[in-house]
């Protein structure tokens, strides 16, 4: 998978599989050989995501239909980098700490770059690239993190459901209604299926 899409666009959001390696957190994570994820693939994870606009984000017409069609009244914006975040240090720590939220984390990258990490259904983690237009949603209850990557900032709608909780909990927050019907929806493969595989 390169950068580029046939109709000559870069690509937005890229995802692979992590090495296991402990160095800087804002380098890439490669396999060797490099392992791609696709947006199918993450949208089985329930995560989902749109290639939109980002120099026309006041004015465009699919990010007001996705908000309507999902309802995310709330919007702000959020800036990552030493300036421009207060207790930087302790913010970068913190969204690097596996965690869940009891909604959905819906951010659009409007500017710079950052990668988001979820889990796959054999706790593989998997590195999500974002840039400039992509919107990617993190269902609730979906253990994930973020990190800036080596560019160092991104600049980042938030868009929410009516009133915003930002609340993350770190793992394990297994027991929380929000996690358990992530599970049920997302990483149980059921019982029929199951037998199936087994058949096979
Ligand atoms: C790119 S927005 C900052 C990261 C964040 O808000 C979050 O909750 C990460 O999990
Ligand atoms: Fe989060």
């Amino acid at each position: 998978m390169g950068a580029s899409l046939k109709d000559g666009r870069e690509e937005v959001i890229q995802a692979w599989y992590m090495d296991d390696s402990d160095e800087d957190q804002r380098l890439p994570h490669h396999r060797d050989p490099e392992e791609y994820v696709s947006l199918d693939q993450l949208a089985e994870l329930g995560v989902l995501s749109w290639r939109l606009d980002a120099d026309n984000y006041e004015t465009d017409e699919e990010l007001k239909k996705i908000r309507e069609a999902r309802g995310y009244s709330y919007l702000d914006f959020c800036e990552v980098s030493r300036e421009k975040l207060p207790n930087y240090e302790e913010k970068i720590k913190s969204f690097f700490e596996e965690h869940l939220h009891t909604d959905e984390e819906i951010r659009y990258c409007v500017a710079g770059s950052g990668y988001f990490d979820v889990r796959n259904r054999e706790e593989r983690w998997i590195r999500i690239w974002v840039k400039k237009g992509a919107l990617i949603v993190l269902p609730a209850g979906c253990y994930h993190r973020f990190t800036l990557d080596s560019n160092n900032y991104i600049k980042a709608m938030r868009l929410f459901v009516g009133d915003p909780v930002w609340t993350p909990f770190n793992r394990p927050h297994d027991h929380l209604p929000a996690r358990k019907e992530y599970v049920e929806a997302f990483i149980r493969k059921d019982v029929s299926s199951q037998t199936v595989d087994a058949a096979a």
